[in-house]
């Protein structure tokens, strides 16, 4: 495809080098969560507003574009944090935002769609239908300027006092809303109702924004199954839907895609029908993981570092795997183990789906995807687990993202600052660990180039952003990386 290297999306891999992620920082919505609704909302606490932002969501931007798109940060970073400087650099709208192609703030896309007059409409009438707004509001909605506009949709507030619906706080994890798979995307189906719109809004950008103009017959959609329509809410048909936290691309060839709490086993199997026909990938695996909260996506029990290394929860390991092993008393009176007892593997061939083949542990799957796949030898791959498999920090590092890394090139991974045992568990298998306050001293200091990082954990602020339950690669959406 004959195309612009900054409007390029193409990805074929988790770990190669990241040159463009869509993401978009904490808008007030998130300073708008109160406790009664949080649950609903999906966060696990109300979160100080300030505090993410600046913080930690800020140390996010610096470090990708330091990585990403090094000229909009080097030698600024001292006149960017200046107090005086009122954190212009960060702010979508203001005339120092940092505004790059590379990392693509969401907040300037809508805005940008949204000085059409025809998709400005038919946004507004969108949105006010799934929020059930009065004619009323939906003409008020319609003489906001763009900016306004995409502020109101984020924030669910006018001018931050008059509240119009709820905030969609969720929207900082980008991963969600859609997955580049090669030079296809990938648009999400939600299943919770706190992310119906964050849905559309991606849905309005992905097809009308000029940066994607190039890919328009290569949007995948899923749809719901026509008796869906016709059958009782609780019955026991399947809803279709998929969210991006449960897709990941291995390689050229290769999709996972989660069954889980949030993605259905009729959205998995739509999903892989249409990326064979559409000949986008010629493999497929369903990683089917406990339903639960704990879990959500398969990105939260496990992703790749390196090639070669991968970091996830010791449940789902072929050690643990083989200790469950229940005897014929327990099988009997059909008691459950372990959640684990819930794991299920299963990969399709294009030109064999008749014949899948079946994994027995995760671990399995990762090591034959590392050999397989990638090219790397058996005995070179390494499996990090989250809390070092020891109880209880395996379950606890967990649930504060420890197995939610986000790789920006091969062997260089981001995580939160809190997962002490996880960290521990790096440094043994060889990596060095580092703070991204002292990585971004070193980087303006020239003390070290992006490019020249090798295995390395980079630690980030995480005591708000955690409460969000979602780490780095919930918080980001690929767009572009090397093969
Ligand atoms: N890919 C991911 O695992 N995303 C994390 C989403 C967190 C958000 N609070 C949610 O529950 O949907």
């Amino acid at each position: 495809m004959d195309m612009a290297v900054e409007n390029r999306i193409h990805v074929t891999s988790e770990t190669g080098k990241l040159r463009r992620v869509l993401v978009h920082s904490p808008d007030s919505g998130l300073g708008k969560v109160v406790p009664s609704k949080a649950q609903d909302w999906l966060f696990e606490d109300i979160v100080h507003l300030d505090t993410i932002r600046r913080n930690e969501y800020d140390y996010y931007i610096k470090l990708l574009l330091y990585f990403l798109d090094e000229e909009k940060i080097k030698g600024r970073l001292a006149e960017i944090d200046d107090p005086a400087s009122n954190r212009g650099f960060y702010k979508p709208g203001h005339g120092d935002f940092y505004r790059s192609d590379k990392v693509v703030e969401l907040q300037v896309l809508l805005t940008e769609i949204l000085e059409n007059p025809s998709i400005k409409s038919q946004l507004v009438a969108s949105v006010c239908a799934i929020e059930a707004c009065s004619y009323d509001i939906q003409q008020k909605m319609m003489g906001y300027a763009p900016a306004t506009l995409a502020r109101v949709f984020f924030s669910g507030t006018y001018n931050e006092t008059e509240f119009i619906f709820p905030p969609i706080p969720n929207f900082i994890f980008t991963r969600d809303i859609g997955i580049v798979v090669n030079d296809y995307i990938l648009l999400n189906k939600p299943k919770k109702e706190a992310r119906k719109r964050e849905a559309l809004i991606a849905k309005y950008i992905f097809h009308h924004h000029p940066i994607f103009s190039g890919y328009k017959d290569r949007i995948i959609e899923l749809t719901d199954t026509q008796h869906h329509f016709l059958l009782p809410k609780d019955s026991a048909t399947e809803r279709v839907t998929l969210e991006g936290g449960d897709v990941m691309v291995v390689s050229k060839e290769h999709v996972l895609i989660g069954v889980s709490e949030r993605t259905s086993r009729v959205a998995a199997a739509q999903a892989i029908t249409k990326l064979f026909e559409h000949g986008v990938v010629s493999k497929a695996t369903i990683v089917k993981i406990p339903s639960k909260r704990d879990y959500m996506h398969i990105d939260t029990v496990f992703t790749q570092v390196k090639k070669n290394v991968w970091v996830m929860l010791g449940d789902f390991s072929r050690e643990r795997l083989k200790g469950l092993q229940v005897d014929e008393v327990h099988r009997a009176l059909r008691i459950q183990t372990h959640k684990a007892d819930r794991l299920e593997i299963i990969q399709f061939e294009k030109n064999n789906i008749a014949n899948p083949r079946r994994f027995e542990s995760l671990e399995d799957l990762l090591v034959d995807i590392s050999v397989s796949d990638l090219g790397c030898s058996a005995a070179d791959v390494r499996i990090i687990l989250s809390g070092n498999n020891e109880f209880p920090y395996d379950a606890r590092e967990q649930w504060t993202d420890s197995c939610n890394l986000l790789a920006i090139q091969d062997g260089v991974v981001l995580g939160y600052d809190r997962n002490d045992r996880t960290t521990a568990a790096f440094r043994e298998a060889g990596f060095d660990v580092v703070d991204v306050n002292t990585l971004l001293a070193d980087l303006e200091a020239g003390r070290l180039s992006a490019d020249r990082l090798v295995d390395t954990l980079v630690l980030m602020p995480s005591a708000e952003l955690s409460r969000a339950r979602g780490g780095f690669h919930c918080m980001s959406m690929p767009l572009l990386r090397d093969e």
